[in-house]
This record gives structure tokens, C-alpha cells and sequence, in this order.
């Protein structure tokens, strides 16, 4: 290894005195004693000596990030693992790792543990180092237990001169978590993660095909949508200026069957955000659902659905009663604090999705004016609904069946996935046309002797 003594000598000129130079000095005698005289075994305790001496004299300053935070991962541990990858496949690192896994589009680089990168940002040297850890698994909280006894411990430590603190915190590490999410996504693959015992699952793809192209709304509503999805997404100067926290609700409410999970999956398509679907009922309380929403990542959807029948949402007095009576349970409260209160403004670019079959059942205050952004009614299916329909199923955009069944579905309601299950009975167009009118004909006479016993009753 050759010892490079640019930074030093130039680091002396600038700290002209004696204690300095001759600690200085003596921490090169080190470095020659290092390298010529102390066996490789004893290498990296006698290297970690050294470093601590070369920060103290050259003033450096060092930012630990860590892998975790309790037991959420760390989004700027997360960030700065992307970032490093590009400059590792790239720049100065001696040791790469090389991955890809099933998940990514591309070859991923990784910097290896206890090897340094440098990078340079507007004329500010910067040292990145992984440092890795081996502790007893059983001290960790976040880590399986199952899978072995051996855990590690993994940080980056970012060095640089002090003197840049306020460059360095201020601009380069926002410009290295923006960078990553570039990165991620151009290259990863959507994920769902899902709520157990407390925490997060990491790793399942979301491979949910529906796109804005193939769901089967109304035209109108379809752009109101995605016009309000775009102006969210360049909204961030608009939400920095008014001190707003970055993130939208919506509630998507409609009988069974009409779209509203599908039209979450669009919307994390279209964005590319993943997908966070919070089960309330596994949720212990409110402390547990703060950490949880803590521990998403930024630009991100948390779904969820059902929520007049996932858990009873009590009103606010009986919230209090609850917790004064040491009851574990997410209470209304907590789940508006938890995404509407002040402290879930840490995280930026949040999409919060309530679904339900019922609006009716929800407690007024989640219905309150500026809680949830946009509510919106997936309803039964529309003529215009049914085309794209048919075009998903059977690539057909037009057919001398059509008009029948434009007046069927103005007589009769029926849900997108009704129809789409009649579309896929059979091969050939044509019978799956005559198989929904047939099917419309059955709900409309079932829908007309109903009337009629109502009206038998009635007289
Ligand atoms: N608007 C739609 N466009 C295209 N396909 C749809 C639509 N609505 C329903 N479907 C089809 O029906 C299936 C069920 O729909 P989905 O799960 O989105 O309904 P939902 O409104 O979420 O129902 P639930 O209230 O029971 O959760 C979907 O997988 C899809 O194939
Ligand atoms: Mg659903």
C-alpha cells in the first residue's frame, strides 16, 4: 500500500506549529513503521489507531450512519449504499462486490466491508468507509434470530474536514439521498412491504400488472387522478415554502369488486413508489404504528384497506378512557396522529390510502375536511368502463354486441370484476360478449322480481 502524503503536507502548511508538525511527524513515522514493520494480523488495529491520531490533527469530522435505528432501517444507510454503488463500480475503491439480484434491472455494485471510497462534491473531499461489526445476534433487535447466531453490525462513516460541516450536512447529503432515489427508480423493482410482529417485511416484488392504461374507470376520473398524482410529485418547492408536511391522503370507497385495490396498484405503477400495506389488526398500539410509519421509506403509498372493519376506531373521549386504562390498542387518535400528526413530516413524499365498502361507517373525523385530500367513489361499471374491459380480455375494441350491452349495464349494476370474470370464461370474443349479455339479462330479472316483492309488500 502506498502512503500518500499530499493531505499531510498540505494540512502542516496550513497548521503551522510545533505541537502539530511534530505530531505530524510522529504519525508518519507511524505510517512508515506500519508498512514496513508490523505483521498483517496486527495490521487493522494498529491502521484504526492511526486514523483516530490523523482525525485529531487534521481536524477531520466524521458522520456515523447506521443500518438501523431502532428497528427501522435507515434511509440515509439506504441511500448512501445505492449512491457508493455507482462510484464503486466506478472510482477508487481496491475491492467491489458485484451483485443482481432478481429484483434489479442492472448489475448492482457495493463498496466491500472496511474499504474506503472517495468522492469529491464541489470541490469537497470526501471518504466513505463500510464498517462492519460481528456481535451475537441475540443483542439485535431487528435481526432473525433463526438464521444464525452471528449478527453484523453494519455503518458507513463519511470523513470529512470540519470546516465543511455545513456544506457536507446541508447539500452533499440531500444530493446523495437524491441521487439514490434516481437510481432506485431507474433500477429497482417495486416493492410491498407488509406489517408482522412490529416490523416491516423487506423483500417481496410487487408485480401487480395494472397500470392507468388497463384499469377500466371513468375517462374523466381517470385524469382527475393522474393529474393529481403529477402535481403532488412536482409539488416539493410548494410543500417546503408552506411548511407543509409532503404527503396526500385519499379514501377509495365503492361496493366489492370495483376497482379500488387495483387502482392503488396503477398508482404505485405510475409512480414507481412502493407499496407499504399496514395490517391494523396485527398492530399492538399506538407506539408500535408510530414506529412502523417511521420506518417507511420516502416516496411511498401506505395502503390501508378496509379500515371501517380492520379495527375499531373509537372516538376520540373513548380514545382517552382507553389509554388512561393502560389499553394496548391503536386507537382513532393514534392513527391520525400517526399520519396527519406533526412528527410524520420527518419523512417526505408519503401517499396515505384508506380503502372501504362502507364511508358510511367511518367516524366523522377521518372524514374531516383536509384530512383526506380526494375522495373517490369506484362505482359500478360504466359503458366506457366495460370497453377497456374488453380490450384487457379480449383485445377487442369494438363489436356489433357492444350496443346490447350499452343498454344492459345503464339498466343494470354490476361490478369491473364481475364482468372481467365473465370475459374469461371463454376463448372466442364473440360467446364472452354473448356470455355477459346473458349474464346482464339474469341480474336485470333478478333486479326486477326483487322490485316487484318490494312492491307486493309495500301494498
Ligand atoms: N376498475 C377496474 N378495472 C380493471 N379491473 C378491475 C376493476 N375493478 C375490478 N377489476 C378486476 O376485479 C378484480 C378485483 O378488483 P379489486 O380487488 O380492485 O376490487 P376492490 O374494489 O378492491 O374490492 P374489495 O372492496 O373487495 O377490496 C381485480 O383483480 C381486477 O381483475
Ligand atoms: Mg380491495
Amino acid at each position: 500500500m502506498k502512503f500518500d502524503t499530499k493531505p499531510l503536507v498540505s494540512a502542516m502548511a496550513k497548521f503551522d506549529t510545533k505541537p502539530f508538525v511534530s505530531a505530524m511527524a510522529s504519525i508518519m513515522v507511524m505510517r512508515t513503521i506500519k508498512n514496513e514493520l508490523i505483521p498483517p494480523e496486527f495490521l487493522n488495529f494498529f491502521q484504526s489507531g492511526l486514523d483516530h491520531l490523523s482525525r485529531r490533527f487534521l481536524a477531520e469530522f466524521t458522520v456515523v450512519i447506521e443500518e438501523f435505528q431502532g428497528l427501522a432501517r435507515n434511509q440515509v444507510f439506504e441511500a448512501a449504499e445505492i449512491y457508493l454503488g455507482t462510484k464503486a463500480a466506478t472510482v477508487s475503491a481496491e475491492r467491489v462486490k458485484v451483485s443482481k439480484s432478481e429484483d434489479h434491472k442492472k448489475l448492482s455494485f457495493n463498496i466491500d466491508r472496511n474499504e474506503e471510497v472517495n468522492d469529491a462534491f464541489e470541490g469537497v473531499s470526501v471518504k466513505w468507509k463500510l464498517i462492519c461489526i460481528q456481535v451475537d445476534s441475540s443483542r439485535i433487535r431487528h435481526y432473525d434470530n433463526d438464521s444464525s447466531a452471528v449478527a453484523e453490525i453494519r455503518s458507513y462513516e463519511l470523513t470529512f474536514h470540519k470546516k465543511h460541516k455545513n456544506k457536507i450536512f446541508n447539500s452533499y447529503l440531500p444530493y446523495v439521498l437524491e441521487v439514490a432515489q434516481q437510481i432506485k427508480n431507474g433500477n429497482m423493482a417495486i416493492k410491498i412491504h407488509s406489517n408482522e410482529y412490529g416490523y416491516w417485511s423487506r423483500d417481496e416484488k410487487f408485480n401487480h400488472p395494472m397500470s392507468f392504461d388497463t384499469l377500466a374507470i371513468d375517462e374523466k376520473l381517470q385524469r382527475e387522478i393522474v393529474n393529481d398524482l403529477d402535481k403532488f410529485v412536482r409539488a416539493r418547492e410548494f410543500y417546503r415554502r408552506t411548511g407543509k408536511a409532503w404527503k396526500r391522503g385519499y379514501l377509495l370507497y365503492g361496493p366489492p369488486g370495483t376497482g379500488k385495490s387495483s387502482l392503488i396498484a396503477a398508482m404505485a405503477n405510475y409512480l414507481h413508489y412502493d407499496i407499504y400495506d399496514l395490517d391494523l389488526t396485527v398492530v399492538g398500539d399506538n407506539k408500535s404504528l408510530r414506529q412502523l410509519i417511521l420506518g417507511m421509506s420516502n416516496r411511498s403509498i401506505l395502503v390501508i384497506e378496509d379500515i371501517d372493519c380492520t379495527i375499531k376506531l373509537q372516538n376520540r373521549e373513548e380514545d382517552e378512557e382507553a389509554s388512561s386504562n393502560g389499553h394496548d390498542k391503536v386507537t382513532l387518535s393514534g392513527l391520525l396522529n400517526a399520519t396527519d400528526g406533526l412528527w410524520s413530516c420527518c419523512a417526505e413524499e408519503h401517499i396515505i390510502i384508506f380503502t372501504t365498502n362502507h364511508k358510511e361507517k367511518l367516524d366523522p373525523a377521518l372524514l374531516r375536511p383536509g384530512r383526506m385530500d380526494k375522495q373517490i367513489l369506484l362505482s359500478y361499471c360504466s359503458f366506457s368502463a366495460f370497453k377497456q374491459l374488453a380490450m384487457n380480455y379480449l383485445c377487442v375494441n369494438e363489436h356489433e354486441l357492444f350496443e346490447k350491452i350499452e343498454q344492459l349495464l345503464g339498466q343494470v349494476k354490476v361490478t369491473p370484476a364481475e364482468i372481467g370474470e365473465v370475459l374469461t370464461k371463454d376463448v372466442d370474443a364473440t360467446e364472452c360478449l354473448q356470455d355477459l349479455i346473458n349474464f346482464l339479462h339474469t341480474k336485470k330479472m333478478i333486479k326486477e322480481e326483487i322490485m316487484d316483492e318490494g312492491n307486493v309488500k309495500e301494498e
